[in-house]
């Protein structure tokens, strides 16, 4: 089981996704977000868009979290991993539905890298907070998404990675299930009477954190807002009460 982590602060739990289209607009944003977040999440678009230069630049500013979700055979996963890892990224991520030897492979891929003396740590994605059961449903899996997330969670702690990805309705379950030295990221974070967008499975900043969650991915909430250094304080003050 993994050792249980040192106790983080509001700021340092605070995920802000960056989903942003250019280099240009994420660094402008991770300026005014400055001091206020423990950890910039870098996602398709914006890797897509401006590769690993980038991510070099950003991470002058803040640790990133390279959230590419990596879902494809073993050897694909490992050799992509192998080639993201070259930029010490604080958390990179893999999705649980690549099976177990998939999951392996991503395990073997970071462990090398921290014996090599890296730091990042390896998560998996369980059930996208996007889905609901009804979601699930058409996708052939006939039961509820927390129970789904809770299976996964247990598949990704057998193969070793660090933590899971999940909404924060699962975080407590998660930690009774794998201890917690097994970190829990919670997306779908929305403070009282925010729009839920294309979230589903979603809860305020303040009920995730009772919850559970290691860390909380921030994006549309604080990027979207007209003041985003405002709404990153107000999501830290309510993480904070
Ligand atoms: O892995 C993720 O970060 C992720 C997993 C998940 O289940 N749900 C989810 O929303 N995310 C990411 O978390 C961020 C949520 O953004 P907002 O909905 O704008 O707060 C997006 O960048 C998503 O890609």
């Amino acid at each position: 089981m993994n050792p249980v982590p040192p106790a983080l602060t509001p700021r340092e739990r605070l995920v802000v996704a960056l989903d942003v289209p250019s280099a240009g607009e994420a660094l402008a944003m991770a300026r005014r977000l400055a001091g206020r977040v423990g950890m910039l999440k870098v996602g398709l678009e914006l890797f897509c868009a401006e590769g690993p230069a980038f991510v070099r630049e950003l991470q002058k500013e803040c640790p990133v979290f390279l959230d590419l979700k990596l879902h494809d055979i073993p050897t694909t996963v490992r050799r992509a991993l192998e080639a993201v890892l070259k930029l010490d990224p604080r958390l990179v991520n893999v999705h649980v539905q690549g099976g177990p030897a998939m999951l392996e492979a991503a395990v073997e891929a970071v462990r090398a890298h921290r014996r090599a003396g890296g730091r990042t740590e390896l998560l998996a994605v369980t059930v996208l907070t996007s889905l609901d059961r009804e979601a699930l449903a058409a996708l052939g899996h006939a039961c509820r998404p927390g129970d789904l997330a809770l299976a996964y969670a247990k598949l990704a702690a057998e193969a070793g990675c660090d933590g899971v990805v999940c909404s924060a309705w699962e975080a407590a379950a998660v930690r009774e299930a794998c201890g917690e030295g097994f970190s829990r990221l919670t997306p779908g974070i929305r403070p009282t009477g925010a729009a839920l967008q294309d979230q589903a499975r979603v809860m305020t900043p303040a009920q995730a954190l009772r919850e559970g969650a290691t860390w909380l991915v921030v994006g549309r909430p604080i990027t979207h807002a007209e003041d985003p250094a405002a709404a990153a304080e107000a999501i830290l003050a309510e993480m904070e009460a």
